[in-house]
């Protein structure tokens, strides 16, 4: 305000010369102070990014974020403000190449902007270093998210004093030592922290106020606490010192854990040697039990593997851990290249039916011989791909330990045979045994849907997202449709099946080949009765949270349910707008029609099955969105 305006305002009351001034000098005063408390805040902003960009001139110039401009009237890309457009609240800074480092003093120690800072959201970058204790200092966080990132060292304990944290994700970095005990954090809904080095026992949280909780793949070690039902195991496995329920491995007794605590310092008693040598006796015992079974097991399939080469029997078995995730965000990194040559000879072309005429001549023991390298190992088996002499590339599905047995599963392959659409690969053919199940199929150069969405910083747009969505439910309609009476479902559905052809358009891959006993879809339908309807109603909600991967842009777990829960909880909270996936608003993609894909995807998650609508029903659902998209694409144009 300049001095001009300032007398004019004043002009008609009547004051002497003195007062005028005093008044004129307290409002400069005033707003002198509030300019400086805006540069403080505007400038740990600056310098905030700055330092997660390692300086990154051209990154940073992107995000618009200046000291000449204002951070909630010049929408600064990645703030937001509260709804007067004066403090900032939110930080979302998720996907964006960030590969500095993350210094929360910066942001924290301003009390201006620690008073009103509620959500820090930096997934999905490569940000390193550690979470410093001034992070304590943001006392208004509600989330803080930064999985997928290469974080590493300990946790400050400081974090414990987040009074109002309801949400911490930290998982898939390399975070180690202690989780802090977030467990007095009464609003605490969501903690994250799966894939990092986290060691110690786990805090004693109230499961029961979670909706979400994961220290999968850790190095946590102790007793499981109560988690009175809540998690499953899926929540802690690979931990190898881990024990107790929900995991399979039981705890040592608990008195012979207190009795070692007791008697620490007074060497073993004679209870406790006659205690451990039992132990010991019975290691020894199970041990020898182990050999002599492997040794069985060796000399049977040394000769023949229920007519599989050796080869391929072998190899298999050094393959590096299986995800329960998806296993090809895991695996990329351990591929492996071998050959399935077959020593034998003893297989016969006849116990392979290969239907499509594109592989009329092609032999089995082609495939045997050929050059394979190792694609992936998912939850159901491993993946080859297999580079023939004729210079066409096939992809073998191996699958082990099926329940289902050789009739049924060839009965399944007749049925699909006669079933063709032009957007599901089919089986061109197979090979079935009691033990195990080869399915050939066509190899697809352009990766699958999964990688699409997580595995490159190309950016995938709305329109290409609706198009994939509308295509493959589409086809799942038709196929639900033809094999309605043969009760065959997908089965297996999720983004790593669904693949992009040389034309780009998405392709269902491996329908059918798992039977819907061979699920675990049904522990996310209403009843555990096996039927027809329940592999179709297991497909609508498999492709539910396909949606949700596109919408969101956010990896699945545990079956969906993880993603299914959090999307619902923030929709509950009327958040809903937060759920996608930031690209999608920065491109400008209608909110109206992400909101109305995002309904469509709730009703497919539906835990009760009678509520999930039919994929028919989907399929006009998401063309009528598809529909209004392209109009409103044409009348802007
Ligand atoms: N025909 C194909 N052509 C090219 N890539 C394929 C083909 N089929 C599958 N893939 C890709 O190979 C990788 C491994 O596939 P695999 O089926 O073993 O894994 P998965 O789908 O995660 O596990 P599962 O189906 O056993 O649950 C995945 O990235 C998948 O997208």
């Amino acid at each position: 305000m300049s001095m001009d305006m300032f007398a004019s305002k004043f002009r008609s009351v009547k004051m002497n010369q003195t007062q005028i001034w005093v008044i004129f000098l307290s409002f400069l005063l005033i707003f002198n102070m509030t300019d400086s408390v805006e540069d403080e805040v505007k400038k740990s902003l600056i310098d905030f990014l700055a330092k997660i960009s390692n300086s990154n001139s051209q990154q940073n110039s992107l995000f618009g974020w200046n000291s000449s401009s204002d951070p909630c009237m010049d929408l600064w890309l990645g703030v937001a403000c509260d709804s007067r457009n004066i403090s900032i609240s939110k930080l979302f800074l998720d996907r964006s190449n960030f590969s500095g480092t993350f210094d929360p003093a910066i942001l924290c120690n301003v009390q201006p902007l620690a008073a009103t800072l509620t959500i820090i959201s930096l997934e999905g970058n490569s940000i390193s270093g550690g979470i410093q204790a001034e992070i304590a200092n943001c006392k208004q966080l509600t989330r803080l998210h930064v999985s997928g990132n290469q974080f590493f060292g300990s946790f400050p304990t400081s974090l414990a004093m987040l009074s109002n944290l309801k949400r911490l994700d930290i998982s898939n970095n390399k975070f180690s030592g202690k989780l802090p005990d977030l467990s007095r954090i009464s609003g605490l809904k969501v903690v994250l922290a799966q894939n990092n080095l986290l060691s110690g026992e786990i805090p004693d949280f109230d499961f029961s106020n979670l909706d979400l909780f994961n220290v999968s793949y850790n190095n946590f070690s102790g007793r499981i606490p109560d988690t009175g039902g809540w998690f499953s195991a899926d929540s802690f496995i690979s931990n190898p010192e881990l024990c107790g329920d929900p995991l399979p491995k039981t705890c040592p007794p608990l008195h012979a854990e207190v009795k070692s605590d007791w008697n620490k310092s007074d060497g073993p008693s004679s209870n406790q040697i006659l205690l451990y040598s039992g132990y010991v006796g019975l290691a020894l015992a199970l041990i020898i039990f182990v050999i002599f079974k492997i040794c069985k097991r060796n000399s049977k399939t040394g000769k023949k593997t229920d007519g599989v080469p050796n080869t391929l029997a072998a190899v298999d078995y050094g393959i590096d851990k299986p995800s329960v995730t998806s296993s090809e965000y895991k695996i990329g990194k351990s591929r492996s290249e071998y050959s399935m040559n077959s020593e034998s000879g003893m297989i016969s072309t006849s116990i392979v039916v290969l239907t499509s005429p594109m592989v009329n001549d092609l032999k089995f023991e082609d495939l045997l011989r050929a050059p394979a390298e190792l694609l992936g190992r998912g939850k159901y088996g491993s993946l080859y791909k297999v580079m023939l002499e004729s210079g066409m590339t096939m992809v073998v599905k191996r699958i082990k330990d099926l329940s289902s047995s050789s009739d049924d599963f060839n009965q399944r392959m007749e049925a699909l045979d006669k079933v063709k659409h032009p957007h599901v690969l089919p089986v061109l053919g197979f090979y079935s045994s009691k033990r195990e199940k080869l399915l050939v199929y066509e190899y697809q150069h352009n990766g699958s849907l999964f990688k699409l969405l997580h595995g490159t910083s190309k950016a995938f747009d709305w329109a290409s997202r609706l198009g994939i969505a509308a295509t493959i439910a589409e086809a799942l309609a038709f196929m639900h449709h033809e094999l309605r009476k043969d009760g065959i479902g997908h089965g297996n559905l999720k983004s790593s099946n669904i693949l992009v052809n040389l034309n780009m358009e998405p392709c269902l891959s491996e329908y059918g080949v798992m039977a819907l006993d061979d699920q675990e879809s049904l522990s996310f339908s209403s009843s555990n009765v096996a039927s027809s309807s329940n592999a179709f109603k297991a497909d609508v909600y498999g492709f539910g949270v396909i949606l949700l991967e596109l919408l969101t842009g956010k990896l699945v777990q545990s079956n969906g349910i993880d993603l299914a829960d959090w999307v619902n909880s923030v929709v509950r909270e009327e958040w809903t707008g937060e759920v996608f996936d930031r690209s999608l608003c920065s491109e400008g993609a209608s909110e109206e029609r992400m909101v109305n894909l995002l309904q469509v995807a709730i009703k497919c998650v539906n835990r009760s099955l009678k509520i999930r609508p039919s994929m028919n029903q989907v399929a006009v659902m998401i063309n009528t969105i598809k529909e209004e998209d392209e109009r409103s694409l044409i009348s802007e144009a």
